[in-house]
């Protein structure tokens, strides 16, 4: 008789992983090749920004007291008594009547106090020497972007663990960070078992399918943060497929078989653990799809036995995998965003286990709806390709109705959670 498996609970088998994790390294890398990468410290502003009070028009800057007694009747007149552009520094420091011709950027000379923009401004010539005349009166700090304005010297600005968008980019480069500190991405081996597996550029034999877990895990692990070593492909004989395991153990921090988890003749992977002897966490998870995903330990590295079936493989992936990719990147944030949406299907199957059904995500006056991705089957590929989120129907219930509102696991969100519940 096959041997019985006792079902745990989802948060158990996750709590179970996540004892196990870890956090990666830190390396350096230059600011051209840091996008996607998560940030290893806080960022801190350097100095402040702008590092000196600057001008926000092409303009004059002169003492806004010189001008209380300007109307449209009674021009006040400045002699312009210096020239600056952007990246110059004033040398002349500005008396009652006197202005500097300003660009925008350039740094305000002392003694003026404000900014008008050309728009507003006479000028002409007069022997030889240039003059500014303004109609209207100007406030002290009018147009004037002062020093650390935007952000003072020691402001925290990002939390590390933060993945590096253009934005932040554009922070780095403002505080001359030419190298940057980043998480080391963990290099996680992906192995497909299977006698039947074709590879991509094979034509099909009859019996045999491609293998698409292998492309569909190394883009999760894409989509995670982190590198992929692919190992091929193994057929279910135990002698070759326990020694590529064992072989290539040190090669990676994390591995991940797919295929051979559940209890057929030649699911191998049990077997394969028990002479590793590697500490199996769980073989058996109260949910659908991914029932047998099994995950084990040697040593510090976690050995993920992911289903052989396409969509149990990927939720595997998205449960099991991503949140301790996560953490290895310093997020706190290493759980999906899980957010309430409608349903904009109805799902009527009763669900014994906890379910993930694979959905799709769209706005729809100013409200967001959960709809069904496709066949909600554990051996379907399909649906895969229009999945973006995994709506969580919990076990116990007698299937949901359009409408109703469910619980969904944003997949192609970067902000994350810190935990697996609601929050
Ligand atoms: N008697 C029982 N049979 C099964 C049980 C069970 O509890 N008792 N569980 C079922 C469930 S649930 C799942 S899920 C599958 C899990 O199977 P395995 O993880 O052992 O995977 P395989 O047997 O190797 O393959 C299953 C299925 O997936 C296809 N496959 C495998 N690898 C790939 C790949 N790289 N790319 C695409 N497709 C792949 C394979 O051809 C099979 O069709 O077991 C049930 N059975
Ligand atoms: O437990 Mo299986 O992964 O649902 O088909
Ligand atoms: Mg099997």
């Amino acid at each position: 008789m096959a041997e019985m498996r006792k079902p745990i609970p989802v948060e158990e088998a996750i709590n179970r992983i996540w004892k196990r994790r870890i956090t990666g390294e830190i390396e350096h890398v230059s600011i051209r090749d840091c996008d996607n990468r998560r940030l290893a410290e806080d960022i801190v502003a350097k100095h402040p920004v702008p590092p000196f009070p600057k001008s926000p028009y092409d303009g004059f800057a002169f003492r806004s007291a010189d001008t209380i007694e300007a109307s449209r009747n009674n021009p006040v007149t400045f002699k312009v008594v210096e020239h600056i552009g952007a990246g110059q520094v004033p040398e002349k420091i500005l008396h009652k009547g006197e202005a500097t011709r300003i660009m925008t950027g350039a740094k305000i000379p002392d003694g003026a106090d404000c900014v008008a923009m050309f728009e507003i401004c006479q000028t002409y010539e007069e022997d030889n020497q240039s003059f500014m005349s303004i109609k209207r009166t100007m406030d002290s700090g009018q147009n004037i972007i002062g020093e650390g304005s935007e952000v003072a010297e020691g402001e925290e600005l990002i939390e590390k663990g933060t993945i590096i968008n253009p934005g932040i980019k554009a922070v780095l480069a403002t505080f001359g960070y030419s190298q940057v500190k980043v998480a080391k991405k963990p290099v996680i081996g992906v192995i497909a078992t299977g006698t039947e597996l074709l590879d991509v550029g094979e034509e099909l034999q009859p019996g045999k399918i491609r293998n698409s877990n292998a492309y569909m895990i190394e883009s999760q692990i894409i989509r995670a943060g982190a590198d992929y070593k692919y190992f091929g492909k193994l057929e279910d004989k135990f002698d070759s497929s326990y020694d590529m395991i064992n072989e290539i153990l040190n090669e990676v921090d994390i591995l991940i078989t797919t295929g051979g988890v559940s209890v057929g003749d030649f699911d191998l992977m049990p077997a394969i653990y028990e002479k590793l002897g590697a500490d199996v966490l769980f073989n058996k998870v109260a949910m659908r799809p991914g029932s047998v995903t099994t995950v084990a330990t040697n040593g510090e590295k976690i050995l993920y036995g992911l289903s052989g079936n396409p969509s149990a493989c990927y939720v595997g992936f998205e449960l099991f995998v991503r949140p301790i990719v996560q953490h290895y990147l310093h997020n706190s944030h290493a759980f999906q965003r899980r957010v309430k949406a409608i349903l904009g299907d109805d799902f009527p199957k009763p669900n014994p286990f906890t379910r993930f059904v694979r959905c799709y995500l769209l706005y729809e006056n100013s409200r967001l709806y959960a709809k069904l991705a496709g066949i909600d089957k554990s051996n379907v590929v399909t649906s895969l390709a229009h999945t973006s989120g995994l709506m969580v129907l919990p076990g116990g219930t007698r299937g949901f109705k359009a409408g109703d509102e469910a619980d969904v696991l944003l997949l192609d969100d970067q902000q994350g959670q810190p935990e697996f519940k609601t929050i």
